[in-house]
């Protein structure tokens, strides 16, 4: 699927936290989006996923105006992992799970074999199958976050949103995750802060500061010392692996 944001405007109360940033994810990109706090990228992300409505510019999924989809429409193409998930109700992990595949079924269909079967299918796939029957708010962050990207898997979907998927999670998680999301071969938009992670996994990156877009390109393209320390304001040294992929040294 390809996904288009064009001069998104947001602005809280007088403070303007968006100024007309564009991004496009051509299909099966993974792209990523990087910057530091506060620099807006869970805020567009929130205009994409539909959380927010920007006061200007339009987004587009597969060459239609997302305002002119239904939401239950734009579900069956496009998942999210948020950065923070709660329930205001008890739900077990399944429960969490299965409703994944909401958006492919008709108002009070009830879940069926197909439904438990892929459900199962993504908890095994992130790990979580043994925690089928726990309430999901009796997990780690770092669980959760697994059940909730097995959700968003349980979705089949052609694009994934994530907002900074790896938080909560150590590095052995964090890389299946990410491996995970990669294998999908769909087009997946993440904003991600660790650096490494993203020149690891990212075809393309966005970087945003103070809401616009400063930078943009592949990783080893845009990510120099020079444009490192005018946007984070560290010193770096960019080393080259045995494979020619680059690694940042923080110094
Ligand atoms: N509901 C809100 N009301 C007022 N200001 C907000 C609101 N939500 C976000 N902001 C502000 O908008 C700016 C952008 O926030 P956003 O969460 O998009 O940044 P971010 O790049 O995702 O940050 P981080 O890396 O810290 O997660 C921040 O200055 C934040 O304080």
């Amino acid at each position: 699927m390809e996904l288009k944001a064009e001069h998104i405007k947001v602005s809280y109360g007088a403070s303007e936290v968006l100024n007309r940033v564009s991004i496009h994810c051509r299909q099966n990109q993974f792209v990523g989006i990087i910057g530091p706090n506060g620099s807006g990228k869970s805020t567009l992300l929130k205009c994409i996923y539909r959380v927010l409505k920007p006061k200007e510019g339009c987004i587009w999924l597969d060459g239609e105006r997302l305002q002119d989809i239904s939401v239950r429409a734009s579900a069956k193409k496009m998942a999210v992992v948020a950065q923070h998930n709660y329930y205001n109700f008890e739900f077990t992990v399944l429960e969490v799970v299965l409703m994944g595949r909401s958006p492919h079924k008709k108002i009070f269909e009830r879940d069926n074999a197909k439904d438990y079967e892929i459900a199962h299918e993504a908890l095994k796939r992130v790990g979580m199958e043994r925690f089928i029957n726990r309430s999901f708010s009796t997990l780690s962050g770092g669980e959760q976050q697994r059940v909730i990207l097995a959700r968003a898997l349980a979705q089949d979907t052609s694009c994934l949103i994530l907002d900074e998927p790896t938080n909560h999670l150590d590095i052995t998680h964090q890389l299946q995750l990410m491996e995970i999301v990669k294998n999908l071969g769909i087009t997946i938009l993440a904003a991600i802060h660790d650096l490494n992670i993203a020149v690891a996994y990212c075809n393309y990156l966005y970087v945003l500061k103070n809401g616009e877009i400063v930078g943009q390109g592949s990783p080893e393209e845009i990510l120099t010392p020079k444009f490192l320390r005018e946007v984070y304001e560290v010193e770096t040294e960019i080393v080259k692996d045995k494979n020619g992929k680059i690694h940042i040294l923080f110094l």
